[in-house]
């Protein structure tokens, strides 16, 4: 069970660090999750500070911006171990689209909830053949809590844990949108898949 946390009887922020993953297809509310949390966060008043890989473009060059507009301001970052320099004396570290990172964002993570600090790491677990993504699978063994978040099929309905390409590219990384990604439960993604 995933478990919030908050301020303590003294009122001074959660001092102990954690890691805190959310995962799922696209389209499954993996940042609407992400920007939710770091808002409540927020609202306890902790410092907060978030990243993105700078190549994740699409909606906005700085802000995370969820598909259904909301959005946070954040900061891109070239390479995980930026962001060890950059979050400083926050709280909080929230990171979007983990899947893009290398591998040091591993040791990163465990270093920033080692220093006391909850990490949320937001990223698609599968990449569009079904595969573990990047350092997803790592990133969710050390996590103290794993969060799995579904879309809709957009071919049958149900839940959708997998994000099938639209286009023959085989490329790992190919940023898109509606226009080339649809979220499909096991049955439809598998069906499709050439
Ligand atoms: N197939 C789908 N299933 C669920 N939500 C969808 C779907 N297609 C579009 N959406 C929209 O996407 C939003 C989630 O966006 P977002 O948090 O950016 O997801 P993710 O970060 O996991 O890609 C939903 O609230 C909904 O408005
Ligand atoms: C499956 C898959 C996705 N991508 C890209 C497509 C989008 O730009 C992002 C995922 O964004 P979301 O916030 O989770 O919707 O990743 C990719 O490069 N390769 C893939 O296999
Ligand atoms: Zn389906």
């Amino acid at each position: 069970m995933f478990i919030e946390p908050s301020v303590n009887r003294k009122n001074t922020p959660f001092q102990k660090g954690q890691i805190e993953v959310i995962c799922g297809s696209m389209f499954s509310g993996k940042t609407e999750e992400l920007i939710r949390r770091l808002n409540r966060a927020k609202i306890a008043r902790q410092k907060v500070e978030i990243f993105k890989p700078s190549v994740d473009k699409r909606y906005h060059e700085e802000d995370v911006v969820s598909h259904n507009d909301t959005s946070i301001r954040s900061t891109p970052v070239n390479f995980a171990e930026d962001i060890l320099l950059l979050s400083g004396n926050c709280d909080v570290v929230g990171i979007d689209e983990v899947q893009f990172f290398d591998e040091q964002i591993v040791s990163v993570a465990q270093k920033l909830a080692n220093q006391g600090k909850r990490v949320i790491l937001a990223g698609l677990d599968m990449d569009f053949e079904g595969k573990p993504f990047g350092p997803m699978p790592k990133l969710m063994a050390v996590a103290e809590y794993v969060t799995k978040v579904h879309a809709i099929c957009m071919k049958c309905g149900d839940l959708a844990a997998f994000s099938f390409r639209l286009s023959d590219s085989k490329q790992k990384v190919m940023l898109g949108e509606k226009d080339s990604y649809e979220a499909r439960c096991r049955k439809c993604f598998y069906e499709d898949k050439r």
